[in-house]
C-alpha cells in the first residue's frame, strides 16, 4: 500500500503490538479505510478520547446489536457523504443528489409514470437555474436545459461527451449499433445510411412505401370496429412481437442474398442500404463484419419503431379530440385523393408535398409531446459549461420540453397552434430550440423518412375512417416513451363508400 512495513509474529511480538497503543504505536488505519470510517471513529482516536469512547461502548448497558447497528449506519452515511461530496475547489452545478444510492430516481420515475416530467424539471430549474445536478439511474447527472445547454450537449460529440447508451440499451442494440460507435467510423457509416434516408432517396421509393403502408394498415384494421391504436400502429411500423433472434435471421439471409446479387452483378452497390454497407471500407481499407451490419439494421429498427408509433398515436388521439383539426386534415387529404386521380391513383412525392397542414399539425404534436423526451450522454473527460465543472464519469441529460415550452421561444407555448410552423421551422425558431429529432452530429437520420411515413399512414387512415376514443381522458404514462396508459382504444367507423 505504498508504505514500508515490519510484520510482527509470535507471542512476544503480539504482546508488544497489542500493549503498545500510544507508546510509539498508533491504532490508526490506512488512508482509504480512515476516509471511510471518519477521523473520529474508535479506530482513529487515541489516548484519553479513545478510552472514553471505548467505555461508552463497552461499559454501557445498551445491547451490543444496537451499538453495532448505530455504528453500521454511521459507516454507511460516512461512505455516501464521501462518495457524493463535491470536489474541493471545483464549482459544481447546483442541485441535489437526493438519497444515498437511489438519488432522485424514484421521484423522477414517478413523475414520468404520471406524465409530469416537465413539472419535475421545471421545479428544479426554478430552484437551481437551467443547469443543475441530480442523481439518476445510479449516476451523477447534470441536466442541461435551454438553447445554450442544448447547443453545448449536441455539438460536444467526442469532445469529452460520448453518446454511448446505458448498459441495458447497449445490450439490446448490439455493440456495433450506430448509437454505440463514434469518431470517424460513426461519420463513415452514418453517411452511408443517411444517403438512403434523405429526401432524394425517399422520393424514389415513396410509391413502394405507400403500397406497403396501405397493405399493412388495411390488413390490421379490416373487419374491426374497434382497435387499440398503439398495438395497430406498432404492427404497421414493425411487428413488435418479432424477437431479436428472428429479425437477425431474416437480416442474415438478406445480407447473403445481397452479397450474391452483387457478385452476379444483378444489383449495384448503391441500389440499397445493405449493398452499400457491404462495399463500405474504413480508413484502413477494412470492410464491415456481418455482425456490424446486423447491429446497424437492428438499431435502425429499434430507433424507429417506438418513436414513430408514439407520434402516430398522439396524432390519432389529437384528431379524435379536436374536430376542427380533424376536418382541416381531412380536407387536405381529400385534395390529395383528387390529385392522385391524375397519376393512376398512386401517391407520389408531389402528393406528400401537398400535405403541408397535416405536417404542421404533426410538428406541433412533437413540440407538445416529443416522442423522445430527452436522452443521456456520458462525460468521458472533465468538461466545463456556464462556469460549472462537470467531472469525468458523470452523465448529461438533455430535455426537449425545456425549449419546446419556453415562452421566450414559442409564443403562448401551452396553446396548440400548428400555424406557428407556417414558415419553415428553421427560419422561425433559433437553432437548438425545436429538437424533437435532436440536433448536431447525432441528429436523427430518420427525420425525413418519418415525415413520409406519418403522412402516408394518416392519408389512408383519415380518408377511409373516422374514430372516437373509448376511454375519455385516458392518461399518458412515460415508460419511458409517452404512451396512453391503456393503449388508446378507439371505435372505428368506415367512411361511406369505403
Ligand atoms: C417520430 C419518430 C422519431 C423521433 C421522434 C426520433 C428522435 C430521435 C432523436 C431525438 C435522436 C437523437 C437522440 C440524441 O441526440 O440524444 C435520434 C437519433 C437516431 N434516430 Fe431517430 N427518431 C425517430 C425515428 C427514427 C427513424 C424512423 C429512424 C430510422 C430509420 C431513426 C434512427 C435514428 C438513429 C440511427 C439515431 C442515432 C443517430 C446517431 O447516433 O448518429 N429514428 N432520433
Amino acid at each position: 500500500m505504498g508504505s514500508e512495513a515490519v510484520v510482527v509474529t509470535g507471542q512476544a511480538g503480539n504482546k508488544f503490538m497489542f500493549s503498545g497503543s500510544d507508546n510509539g504505536i498508533a491504532g490508526n488505519q490506512v488512508v482509504t479505510v480512515a476516509n471511510i470510517l471518519g477521523k473520529r471513529s474508535i479506530f482513529e482516536v487515541s489516548g484519553h478520547r479513545h478510552k472514553l469512547v471505548r467505555d461508552v461502548i463497552f461499559e454501557s448497558k445498551l445491547p451490543l446489536i444496537t451499538i453495532l447497528l448505530v455504528a453500521l449506519i454511521a459507516l454507511v452515511f460516512r461512505f455516501f457523504r464521501l462518495k457524493f461530496s463535491p470536489l474541493p475547489g471545483k464549482k459544481l452545478p447546483p442541485g441535489s443528489f437526493g438519497f444515498p444510492l437511489l438519488g432522485e430516481s424514484l421521484s423522477f420515475m414517478r413523475a414520468q409514470k404520471q406524465d409530469r416530467t416537465d413539472e419535475w424539471m421545471q421545479t428544479r430549474i426554478d430552484k437551481y437555474g437551467p443547469v443543475f445536478k441530480t442523481s439518476l439511474a445510479g449516476s451523477k447527472t447534470v441536466v442541461l436545459t435551454g438553447q445554450a445547454g442544448n447547443r453545448f450537449l449536441f455539438s460536444g460529440d467526442d469532445n469529452g461527451i460520448s453518446y454511448n447508451q446505458p448498459g441495458n440499451v447497449a445490450k439490446i442494440l448490439g455493440k456495433y449499433s450506430l448509437l454505440e460507435i463514434s469518431g470517424p467510423k460513426h461519420k463513415l457509416i452514418r453517411g452511408a445510411i443517411s444517403k438512403f434516408l434523405n429526401p432524394e432517396s425517399i422520393q424514389r421509393y415513396v410509391e413502394e412505401m405507400d403500397s406497403l403502408v396501405q397493405k399493412q394498415l388495411f390488413k390490421e384494421l379490416a373487419g374491426k370496429d374497434s382497435v387499440k391504436i398503439v398495438t395497430s400502429m406498432k404492427k404497421i411500423n414493425f411487428n413488435s412481437n418479432t424477437g431479436r433472434g428472428r429479425v437477425c435471421k431474416v437480416l442474415s439471409n438478406l445480407i447473403a442474398i445481397r452479397k450474391r446479387e452483387m457478385e452476379e452483378g444483378i444489383v449495384d452497390s448503391q441500389d440499397n442500404m445493405i449493398s452499400s454497407l457491404l462495399v463500405l471500407r474504413s480508413e484502413n481499407g477494412e470492410p464491415l463484419m456481418e455482425q456490424e451490419i446486423l447491429d446497424l439494421f437492428l438499431s435502425l429498427i429499434m430507433a424507429s419503431n417506438d418513436t414513430t408509433t408514439v407520434l402516430l398515436t398522439h396524432l390519432v388521439r389529437l384528431m379524435s379530440r379536436d374536430s376542427e383539426i380533424y376536418n382541416k386534415v381531412l380536407a387536405e387529404q381529400n385534395e390529395v385523393v383528387e390529385a392522385k386521380k391524375g397519376s393512376d391513383g398512386k401517391l407520389t412525392w408531389n402528393g406528400i408535398q401537398m400535405m403541408k397542414y397535416t405536417w404542421r399539425v404533426t410538428q406541433e404534436v412533437m413540440r407538445f409531446t416529443p416522442p423522445l423526451l430527452g436522452n443521456f450522454r456520458q462525460v468521458t473527460s472533465d468538461i466545463h459549461f456556464d462556469g460549472f465543472h462537470i467531472p469525468k464519469g458523470w452523465q448529461l441529460l438533455w430535455v426537449a420540453s425545456s425549449t419546446h415550452m419556453n415562452k421566450d421561444i414559442f409564443e403562448d407555448p401551452n396553446k396548440f397552434d400548428p400555424s406557428r410552423f407556417e414558415t419553415s421551422s428553421k427560419a422561425a425558431f433559433p437553432p437548438y430550440t425545436y429538437v424533437p429529432f435532436g440536433a448536431g452530429p447525432r441528429m436523427c437520420p430518420g427525420a425525413e423518412f418519418v415525415r413520409a411515413k406519418i403522412l402516408l399512414v394518416i392519408h389512408h387512415l383519415i380518408t377511409k375512417y373516422q374514430w372516437t376514443e373509448l376511454i375519455p381522458n385516458e392518461p399518458v404514462t412515460c415508460d419511458p416513451l409517452p404512451y396512453p396508459a391503456m393503449g388508446l382504444p378507439v371505435k372505428l367507423y368506415k367512411r361511406n363508400g369505403v
